[in-house]
């Protein structure tokens, strides 16, 4: 989805953001823009910077410089659960679900405690208001479950689901809390040809939603199906932007990247 670059559809805006680790400045003073309706990706080498983007936006970790807006409101110093309800959900690089339980339950674990507005107290005293609440869920889950792909693998323990519906599990968790932007780190990390199809169609079927999409991903045929803009970043800062078509031809990036590290 090609989207118009206003303010009005500014979506997610980090502006000079900045992170250091003791002397490595691992993000130094990057701006990214995503607009209303674009998949963007962030792309580099090993080690360039582009998780530690994440996780400022995330709220994981806290900028030392810069602000990060998202719809209009500065979201830095926020902590991650109070962004999450914002509308900005992530996967990781390294997936995280929790094998011995289903995928319904954890697809469920998206929602996260008292998503749906019942109290502990209520929770706890199985109330009307806590029954409502679960079966709201569970409805939820289950249109998350048939919009991805993995009604049928419902009660399946996830780990016996294969590497790539695993990595799809996640992005349905991600799914549940219903953001406005989805943040993917290296979606196709892992994942075998057939794989790879099946993520880059749903992540366009994701983005059809009204979804804004910024991916993380060293497969450039990936980026290259799915990209709408392009970031490049080398030592935590921007060395170019663009359409993948101009980003691939520039000397600068293929210097950096694709020439030697870039898949
Ligand atoms: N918590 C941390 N403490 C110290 N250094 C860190 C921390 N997290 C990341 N770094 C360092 O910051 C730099 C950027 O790391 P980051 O993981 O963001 O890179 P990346 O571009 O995502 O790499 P990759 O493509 O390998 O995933 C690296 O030098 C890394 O070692």
């Amino acid at each position: 989805m090609n989207a118009e670059k206003n303010d009005d559809n500014l979506v997610l805006k980090a502006e000079c953001i900045t992170k250091r680790f003791g002397g490595l400045v691992a993000v130094d003073k990057l701006n990214i823009n995503v607009y209303d309706g674009q998949i963007c990706a962030l792309i580099g080498p090993n080690g360039s910077g582009k998780t530690t983007a994440i996780n400022l936006i995330t709220g994981i970790y806290n900028v030392d410089e810069g602000i990060i807006e998202f719809l209009g409101q500065p979201i830095q110093g926020l902590m991650p659960h109070s962004i999450s309800w914002m509308g900005i959900a992530r996967t990781f690089q390294n997936i995280r679900i929790l094998g011995s339980q289903t995928v319904f339950e954890n697809a469920l674990l998206g929602k996260g405690y008292g998503n749906g507005g019942a109290s502990i107290i209520h929770t706890v005293l199985n109330s009307a208001s806590y029954r409502r609440e679960v079966v709201a869920s569970t409805k939820e889950v289950d249109e998350v479950l048939d919009f991805v792909g993995l009604s049928d693998l419902s009660n399946e323990k996830a780990c016996n689901l294969p590497y790539g519906k695993q990595r799809i599990l996640e992005i349905a968790r991600a799914l549940i809390t219903k953001p406005k932007l989805l943040l993917l780190d290296e979606p196709a990390a892992g994942l075998n040809s057939q794989e790879i199809q099946d993520l880059t169609e749903l992540v366009k079927k994701i983005n059809k939603q009204g979804i804004s999409i910024l991916l993380i991903e060293h497969r450039m045929e990936v980026v290259g199906k799915l990209a709408d803009w392009v970031f490049v970043i080398n030592h935590g800062s921007k060395i170019a932007e663009g359409t993948f078509d101009v980003i691939k031809k520039n000397p600068v990036v293929i210097e950096a990247y694709l020439g030697r590290g870039g898949r």
